[in-house]
This record gives structure tokens, C-alpha cells and sequence, in this order.
């Protein structure tokens, strides 16, 4: 906490300076030279070094403090720290655990690694509870992570009418291009007060829905309870209960506390939010930036390019989800940059995977054929642009992989072409 705020990069600009003094900085479009240190980072971890701009004379040197300066400094941070230990006690004294306790069976549709993962955290908050998952072949789920076992209260069905029976909760893992023929085939066997948590992130190609219009469409009830959860979690780390952050949006405030107390634990925070679109949308949308990024990563072209990439696509999905009624807030929070860094920086994302491969030089087909996993970002892309035309927003690099999607542009002129772009000002 302490090195946290350490300066540690100090450009001492002093007008004394000449050019024969050996640590002079010449700024020539300085307007003005300021007379005291200027502090221009404060973040680092560990004892900082002797800045090169600096004279080596500890008089003079602004990062050793007096012991009573260094006394004073920790003193604010300990009590800043306490503050917030303080507020977290109140809160956590005050949090509800009426949700699980009342909460009996959760249904899990999608025996993916994601459904799979998620079945496994909800089991492992009440032992008692029974989570079913409704599954193509109940042995396959338990291929997804050989080397977990899965809590004794989970179990597999492939028949829907066993598996919705009673449950308080849903959680719909199906790929999103599939889940409107799926959710037409169980409509039947499901409540219509069931809460449905969407885990799926996408768009619907033809359509250009998304989950929070495909559930109740398919299963023919506009008041299906809905709610999206998003942000970064690889199914992986969450069964290996790493620390995850993660956010639970629906209309009813309620639902979403509910949710949120159904799912939280020492290892997953789960935020709430009300802006289903831009969750939605962000989530959706980052797999179509993390194949960008992997075609950066596959092509070489640097870290300045994947910088640069990422930050105009996140533009581009804030440009698009505000238009769409999202909050700009929201795509800053961790179902947008939250997810954004982990899908395009993280090669355990297989929307990067797929990238990486087309700007190696491989085929579409080739890399979708040897893959069993989805990649919700191919079949996003097309509809994303669709959507980009329907509000009236200009995308230049989400299109620019659509394009590639389709075959119609190759990775390389697709760089080619953005870095031609008008250089426009930053909105
Ligand atoms: N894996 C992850 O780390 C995360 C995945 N997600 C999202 O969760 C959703 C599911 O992803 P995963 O579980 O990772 O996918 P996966 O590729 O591991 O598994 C997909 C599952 O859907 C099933 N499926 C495929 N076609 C089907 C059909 N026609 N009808 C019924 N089931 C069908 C497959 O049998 C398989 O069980 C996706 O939208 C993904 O974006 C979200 C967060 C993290
Ligand atoms: O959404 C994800 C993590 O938050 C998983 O991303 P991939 O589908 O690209 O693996």
C-alpha cells in the first residue's frame, strides 16, 4: 500500500540548469518553468531509484522525506485505509442471506465450460442446494474440466421437464446462436416467474438481438424475470476460485440484489446495474475486439498497434451502446473495459485464439473446423455492423473484421486500410 504512493519518476526542472550540467532536460515548448519538483507518476511498487534527472544530492532529493514527513504521509494512509476496513464492516453487517437460504434448485442450461463452471460455483455456495444441468449428453460436461471434480449436489439430465421442475433460478449458458431453438424446445417445462440469468454473450446474426430479446421471444413471455451477467471471468479461473469481479444487470432492481446475493463469495464480487443494453452490447462486443486483437498479435504489428486498437474499439462500442440507450459508465466498468482487457490482452480467450490464427495466415474454416468450443465473436461481427448501420455509428475496426469474417479483406489490408483513415479528432 505504502510504495503505492511513492513518486517515483521526479523531473526536477530548475532554470539554473545549463546545457553542461549533465542532468538537464531541455523542453523547448515549455511556456514556463515551474520552480518546484514536478511529479509527473506516482505509482510503482518497491523502493524507488534515483531518478538520472535528478542531482544526486540528498538535500535536494524530494523522494527522501524527514522521519517526521514519512511518519506524518503513513499516518493518512492508515487512516484512509481504516476508513474504508471501517465502511466495509458496516456493509458486509447489514448484507441479506434470505436469497440462499430460501433458493433450492438452480437449473443450468448449456453444459459448456461456462455452464459448467457456473454450475459448480452456485453448487458450492449451499450444499443442500440442487443444481441441474440440462444438457445434450450428460457425460459431456465433465469433459470440460478433467481435472475438477464437481460438487456432489450438481447432476446432468438431457430431460428438460426433470431439470426445470421447481427451480427458483435459471442460468442460460447455451451459445447465443443457438439458444432460440433451444429455448423454443423446453418453453413448455419452463415458469413463467423463473428469473433467467443470461451467461451468453452475443448477438443473434439475422436478427441482431440480444439475449434479454431472445429469451422471452423464444419462450413467448415479454415478463420473463431477466437478468445479464457479464464481465471478466474465464470459465477456468472462476473453477479454480481466483478473485473475479463481475456485474448483474436487470430492470428490477430487486432481482439484480438477488441475484447478486445468490452468486457472491469470498472469490466472486458480483456490482449491480440497471443498464441491461450496455452490458449486454459491451459483452457482446468485446469478442469481436479481441479477434481484432489477435490479428494484431498474430501479425506482429507491436504493442503500439494493440494499444491503439484497443482503445479505438472501445470507442467504437461506446459509440454504439450510448446510441443504443447504454451508459458510457457502464462501457468503462467491468463488463466493457473489464472484459476488453481480459479477452484481447489474455490468450485464454478463444475469440483472440481465432484471431491470432487469421493474422497468422490461416483460413476461417480451418481454425473454426478444429475448434469445439465457440467463439461468439464470428458470428457477432456480422451482426454487430448491421446494428452500427441501423444507429447511424461508424465502426471502423469492428467492420473491418467483419470483413475478414467474410472472407472479403485479408488481415493485411485491413491494416492497411484503417491506418489510411481520416485522423479525426477524439470523440
Ligand atoms: N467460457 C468462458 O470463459 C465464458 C463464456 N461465456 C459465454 O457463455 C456462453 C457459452 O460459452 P461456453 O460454455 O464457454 O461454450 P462452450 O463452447 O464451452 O460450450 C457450448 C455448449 O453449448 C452446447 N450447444 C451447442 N449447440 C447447442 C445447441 N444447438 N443446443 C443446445 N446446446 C448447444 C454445447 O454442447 C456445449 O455444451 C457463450 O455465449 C460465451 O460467450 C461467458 C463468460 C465466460
Ligand atoms: O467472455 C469471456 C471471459 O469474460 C470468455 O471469452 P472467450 O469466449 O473469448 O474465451
Amino acid at each position: 500500500m505504502e510504495a503505492l504512493l511513492e513518486p517515483v519518476f521526479v523531473f526536477k526542472l530548475n532554470p539554473s540548469f545549463t546545457s553542461k550540467n549533465p542532468y538537464t532536460v531541455h523542453f523547448p515548448n515549455l511556456p514556463k518553468i515551474p520552480s518546484k519538483p514536478l511529479v509527473v507518476a506516482t505509482c510503482c511498487a518497491g523502493t524507488p531509484s534515483p531518478s538520472p534527472l535528478l542531482p544526486q544530492d540528498s538535500d535536494q532529493n524530494p523522494l527522501q522525506l524527514s522521519p517526521d514527513r514519512t511518519r506524518d504521509r503513513r499516518k493518512v494512509v492508515r487512516i484512509a485505509w481504516e476508513k474504508l476496513v471501517r465502511w466495509s464492516r458496516s456493509w458486509r453487517s447489514k448484507a441479506k442471506t434470505d436469497v440462499l437460504e430460501r433458493t433450492k434448485k438452480v437449473v443450468v442450461l448449456g453444459g459448456g465450460s461456462f455452464g459448467t463452471a457456473m454450475a459448480a460455483h452456485v453448487a458450492n455456495r449451499k450444499a443442500q442446494m440442487e443444481v441441474s444441468m440440462l444438457v445434450r449428453d450428460p457425460a459431456v460436461c465433465r469433459k470440460y474440466f478433467p481435472e475438477h471434480k464437481l460438487p456432489e449436489n450438481v447432476t446432468a439430465t438431457s430431460d428438460a421437464k426433470t431439470a426445470l421442475l421447481g427451480a427458483d433460478y435459471c442460468l442460460h449458458a447455451v451459445p447465443v446462436q443457438f439458444s432460440t431453438s433451444f429455448l423454443e424446445g423446453i418453453a413448455e417445462h419452463v415458469d413463467p416467474g423463473l428469473p433467467f440469468i443470461s451467461l451468453s454473450k452475443g448477438l443473434e446474426l439475422n436478427t441482431l438481438r440480444m439475449m434479454s430479446q431472445i429469451i422471452p421471444q423464444a419462450l413467448k413471455n415479454p415478463r420473463q424475470p431477466f437478468i445479464a451477467l457479464s464481465g471478466p471471468s474465464f470459465a477456468l479461473e472462476l473453477m479454480n476460485k481466483l478473485p473475479t469481479a463481475m456485474v448483474v444487470a436487470s430492470k428490477d432492481k430487486k432481482l439484480a440484489h438477488a441475484v447478486q446475493q445468490l452468486l457472491s463469495c469470498s472469490h466472486l464480487r458480483i456490482s449491480t446495474s440497471r443498464d441491461v443494453t450496455g452490458v449486454e452490447i459491451a459483452g457482446a462486443l468485446k469478442n469481436v475486439l479481441a479477434i481484432a486483437a489477435g490479428i494484431v498479435e498474430g501479425m506482429n504489428l507491436g504493442n503500439n498497434s494493440m494499444a491503439a486498437l484497443v482503445a479505438q474499439g472501445c470507442s467504437e462500442i461506446r459509440w454504439l451502446a450510448t446510441k443504443m440507450g447504454g451508459k458510457p459508465a457502464t462501457i468503462t466498468g467491468l463488463s466493457g473495459t473489464g472484459d476488453i482487457m481480459l479477452t484481447c490482452f489474455v490468450n485464454l480467450s478463444r475469440n483472440k485464439r481465432v484471431g491470432v490464427r487469421l493474422g497468422s495466415g490461416e483460413k476461417l474454416e480451418d481454425i473454426l473446423s478444429s475448434m469445439n468450443q465457440v467463439a461468439e465473436g464470428v458470428s457477432t461481427a456480422g451482426a454487430v455492423i448491421a446494428l452500427a448501420q441501423k444507429y447511424n455509428v461508424k465502426m471502423p475496426v469492428l467492420t473491418a473484421v467483419a470483413r475478414i469474417m467474410d472472407s472479403e479483406l485479408t488481415p493485411k489490408k485491413a491494416v492497411l486500410e484503417l491506418m489510411s483513415l481520416p485522423q479525426v479528432e477524439e470523440v
